[in-house]
């Protein structure tokens, strides 16, 4: 970690200098104007447990792709298409949902913390083993790799997969999207010793800068682990309902403490006995005022209201007064230890 003002010095000016190559970063903002074109996109109307017709289950591979290389617009593809929505044969009205799919504040505008500088905002997205981090991680490369100049890194224990995945999936240019295998236990790359992934970062910024958001994923791993706000500005944490919904009143504090706890296949719900109520109540219990989005990213593959969230991230930081200079690591370690409340 001794190096890495100096590293992160040395390619600021390189990142800065380089071509904005994607050219679909500029203009973002106006995304947060078009709630509705998310709304069709991806269904965000529809409740947790409700799987809309017509959007069957996938195998990883199934996942429909936006071509984004080179940051091109995005294609909305499969159902979630506002004109294909169009074509498509009327559902039955879904029955009113018990309750929103939101719990507490989803602003992230009331949140302290966002990069007010010029690089890249980085959101972490952790969770268990096989919750849907990749999935979500496709979903929002999906919805916004045709607006924001975006990049992402995953993590592996032993494989390049999740990498190879997003890349096979086409949901963002394949050199955007760099592999870490840890070698060791997920939690330790993103929280103890983080310097692999913030090489990481730091490269796709020095490729590809200016950036607008770094998306890191992390290797499964367990309700304890979570990243190190030296490497990111928020973190998503994913857990599931297949797991049963006993899931957040477990804690952790992933579930307790993330900036956003995506509560993702509630498809699965009713094949598994979970009751979605008593996860929402838990996780209300448990993260206060903290956000709660439930998704079935087979069902919605667009992740709009996450999307969305991401969007407002993105707009808090740029709200920031920027400070002098160029950005550099230690930033995050001073936001770290301004921010009330933030996870170690
Ligand atoms: N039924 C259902 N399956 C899902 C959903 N989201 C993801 N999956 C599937 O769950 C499996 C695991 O999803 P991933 O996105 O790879 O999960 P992950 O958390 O990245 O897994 P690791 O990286 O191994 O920790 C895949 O087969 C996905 O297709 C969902 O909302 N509903």
């Amino acid at each position: 970690m001794e190096g890495r003002p100096q590293r992160s010095a040395d390619r600021a000016g390189a990142g800065a200098g380089a071509s904005a190559d994607v050219g679909a970063g500029a203009g973002w903002e106006a995304f947060l104007f078009w709630p509705a074109c998310l709304e069709g996109s991806a269904g965000v109307g529809a409740r947790p447990g409700e799987v809309r017709e017509g959007v069957g289950m996938h195998r990883e591979h199934d996942i429909q792709t936006s071509p984004a290389a080179g940051g091109g617009p995005a294609r909305r593809t499969g159902a979630g298409h506002p004109s294909e929505a169009a074509q498509q044969p009327t559902s039955p009205p879904t029955p009113p949902a018990a309750r929103p799919s939101v719990v507490g504040d989803v602003r992230p505008e009331a949140r302290p913390g966002a990069r007010p500088d010029g690089r890249a905002v980085r959101i972490g997205v952790g969770g268990p083993v096989g919750s849907g981090k990749t999935a979500l991680v496709a979903a929002l490369c999906r919805a916004l790799a045709g607006t924001l100049r975006l990049a992402v890194v995953t993590n592996d224990i032993y494989t390049t997969e999740d990498a190879d995945f997003l890349r096979a999936a086409g949901v963002l240019d394949p050199a955007r999207i760099r592999a870490i295998e840890t070698g060791c236990c997920p939690h330790t790359a993103i929280r103890d010793d983080i310097s692999a992934n913030l090489d990481a970062v730091e490269d796709l910024e020095a490729d590809f800068g200016p950036l607008d958001l770094v998306l890191v994923e992390s290797g499964g791993d367990n309700l304890t682990a979570t990243f190190s706000y030296g490497l990111v500005d928020r973190q998503i944490f994913v857990i599931d309902v297949a797991g049963g919904d006993k899931v957040p009143r477990k804690g952790g504090p992933g579930v307790t403490n993330s900036d956003l706890l995506v509560i993702n296949k509630t498809d699965l719900a009713p094949l598994v006995g979970a009751d979605l109520d008593v996860m929402a109540r838990d996780a209300e219990r448990l993260r206060h005022d903290r956000p709660v989005l439930f998704t079935s990213l087979t069902a919605q593959p667009g992740a709009a209201e996450v999307a969305n969230w991401v969007l407002g991230v993105l707009a808090a930081a740029h709200a920031a007064p920027a400070p002098h200079g160029p950005p550099r690591p230690s930033d995050h370690l001073a936001a770290q230890t301004a921010a009330p409340g933030r996870l170690s």
